[in-house]
């Protein structure tokens, strides 16, 4: 049995679509990532998923129980950790007595560990806190009864990068433990470290489902290599070749096998070669251009995230919400 099983799920709010026709499953132990631009319809899915959205049509399964069956949904939810990507935190509350009423709906073994590691001051008011504060309150309440699966709506906005190295580390002993994560991120570099494989959410549609090694290999090489000669450049017009750039030294992004290359630069005396992985960037780019592929494609539709090379952001949207 899958953590999550997501049949042709479609949620739309009277005319405006959310999602329309996703499928895909959540391994157990796995860390799957919905990635997307702003709008895409990772909320969508993930409220629809624990049963808060009723789906216009379509279904899914957490842990087994069908998330359009209130009774169901309720069980499956009780050994989810939720993590909202707006925590709608009551601000008139202190930090402890809001856990205080999660803690006595589902459990809080871990709380006193997460409040010590993520260096919360439970005492102050919600009003009072940042909003990296009210993160991390989030943060204990969706992990504090160790649940089987977490749903994380954007886990690390307003974290700063030393409370997210935290919380990466902390997905890690969760899933090491055998729970299954589920999370949305507009942020390509944190779905890359932490999740084994990335659905792309593009205007409702899932365009694509692919593990995060499959990604990068489809990226190719970064190749820069120095040579002693003058370098003809049509040598390098060749197949496998992308972005060539000649100059003192020559640049390309290389997508072939490596013998080809091994091929190519034996005309020549190699001073300095170096070759790393190309950016994810640039394969994860590939699912945004054009139109929204696929049988349940609206085509025709604007290409979303067109800073996401520079930033590794998706879409206009940085790194918070
Ligand atoms: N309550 C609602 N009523 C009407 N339309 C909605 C509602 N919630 C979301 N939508 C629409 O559904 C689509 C998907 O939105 P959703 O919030 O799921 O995207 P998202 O990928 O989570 O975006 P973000 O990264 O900005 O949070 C958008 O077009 C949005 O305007």
């Amino acid at each position: 049995m899958s953590a999550i099983e997501c049949r042709n799920l479609s949620k739309y709010y009277g005319d405006v679509r959310g999602i329309e026709d996703v499928s895909f499953a959540v391994q157990n132990g796995e860390v799957f990532g919905f990635l997307g631009p702003n709008g895409a319809g990772k909320t969508t899915a993930i409220r629809t998923l624990l049963g808060f959205l009723s789906p216009t049509s379509g279904g899914a399964t957490l842990l087994g129980n069908d998330a359009a069956d209130p009774v169901e949904s309720r069980r499956a939810r009780e050994r989810t950790g939720y993590l909202p990507g707006d925590p709608g935190l009551d601000r008139d509350r202190t930090a402890k007595a809001f856990l205080d009423h999660q803690a006595a709906l589902r459990g809080a073994s871990s709380r006193e560990d997460l409040v010590d590691r993520f260096g919360l001051d439970e005492s102050r008011r919600i009003a009072e806190l940042s909003r990296g504060n009210r993160q991390k309150v989030a943060l204990v309440a969706a992990f504090m009864h160790d649940p089987d699966l977490l749903l994380l709506d954007e886990p690390t906005s307003g974290l700063d990068p030393l409370l997210q190295e935290e919380f990466a580390a902390l997905v890690r002993e969760r899933v090491d433990d055998g729970a299954s994560v589920l999370l949305s991120s507009h942020v390509l570099g944190e779905v890359a470290a932490l999740c084994d494989r990335v659905g792309v959410l593009r205007e409702g549609h899932l365009v694509a489902v692919e593990s995060v090694s499959d990604l990068r290999s489809r990226g190719g090489k970064q190749v820069r290599v120095r040579v002693a000669e003058g370098v003809d450049r049509d040598d390098f017009e060749v197949r496998g070749i992308m972005n060539l750039r000649v100059g003192e030294t020559v640049s390309f992004t290389w997508t072939g096998e490596y013998d080809d290359l091994i091929d190519l630069l034996s005309g020549y005396t190699v001073l300095d070669l170096d070759v790393v992985d190309a950016p994810l960037e640039e394969a994860f780019m590939t699912f945004y251009d054009g139109d929204v592929p696929g049988p349940t494609g609206s085509g025709g539709g604007e290409s979303s995230g067109s800073d996401a090379a520079g930033s590794g952001a998706v879409g206009s949207g940085g790194e918070g919400r």
